[in-house]
């Protein structure tokens, strides 16, 4: 008989928290984190340094399957592409913006799926992103659609990038993080969307403390 490794999904568009209610789980439990956004910015990257179209999409596929990554669970969590720390590289929206465009076909998230899966290991996984819960982990024990409003969202993601230093317009940022969201909620592979099961947290208004004992709540106190 196999015992299933448990997997919480929690999917949701950008500037939400996911990743932040993700870390901060995963480490309640002890158990492993997957930020699937940050696997396909360092595609973003390793297709940028390499001089490759992004439209170029069987050459983006071949960089995908190639692509020698490698996280190590520190606080913050670093990422590494072919022994180069990319953990910075990864964080702009330009990178994002370069991987939603990449993210949008079929191909390439095929390439990228089994790396998804393989964070699926004992004693369990909290797995964020835009498909974790219907495609990636159709199966998940528990699935969490993690969501506010769209100038909650950008007025975070600008506080986050200038307590990083980061030069940055709130309204320019507002456009690019709305054309993301339209482009991931729009596409015809994996759109964004709720997962079917999933319980909706709206964290416009909640506190980050709030939100982890929401999804301790749906877990039943794990
Ligand atoms: N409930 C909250 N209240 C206030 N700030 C929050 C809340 N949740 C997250 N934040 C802050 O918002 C910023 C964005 O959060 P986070 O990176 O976790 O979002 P995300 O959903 O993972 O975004 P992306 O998908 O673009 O990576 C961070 O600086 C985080 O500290
Ligand atoms: N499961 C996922 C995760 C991410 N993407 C795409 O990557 C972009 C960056 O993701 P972040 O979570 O790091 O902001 C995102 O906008 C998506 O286009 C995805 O398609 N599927």
């Amino acid at each position: 008989m196999t015992t299933k490794v448990p997997v919480i999904t929690i999917d949701g568009p950008s500037g939400a928290g996911k990743g932040t209610v993700s870390r901060a789980l995963a480490k309640k439990l002890g158990w492993h984190f997957l930020d699937s956004g940050a696997i396909y910015r360092s595609l973003a990257v390793a297709v940028t340094q390499a001089a490759i179209d992004p439209q170029d999409i069987d050459a983006v596929v071949r960089v995908a399957e190639s692509m020698d990554l490698r996280f190590e669970a520190n606080d913050p969590p670093r990422i590494f592409l072919g022994g180069q720390d990319i953990s910075h590289k990864i964080q702009t929206e330009d990178c994002g913006s370069t991987a939603s465009k990449i993210a949008a076909h079929g191909p390439v998230r095929q390439a990228l799926l089994q790396k998804q899966r393989d964070f699926q290991r004992e004693p369990g996984l909290v797995a964020d992103g835009r498909d974790m819960g219907t495609v990636v982990f159709p199966d998940a024990s528990y699935k969490i659609f993690l969501t506010a409003s769209a100038e909650v969202r950008a007025k975070r993601r600008h506080k986050q990038l200038k307590e990083k230093g980061a030069d940055v317009n709130l309204d320019r940022l507002t456009k690019e993080i709305e054309e993301r969201d339209r482009r991931d909620k729009e596409r015809a592979e994996a759109p964004l969307t709720v997962p079917d099961g999933a319980v909706l947290i709206d964290s416009s208004d909640l506190t980050i403390d709030q939100v982890i004992a929401r999804c301790l709540d749906i877990i039943g106190g794990r």
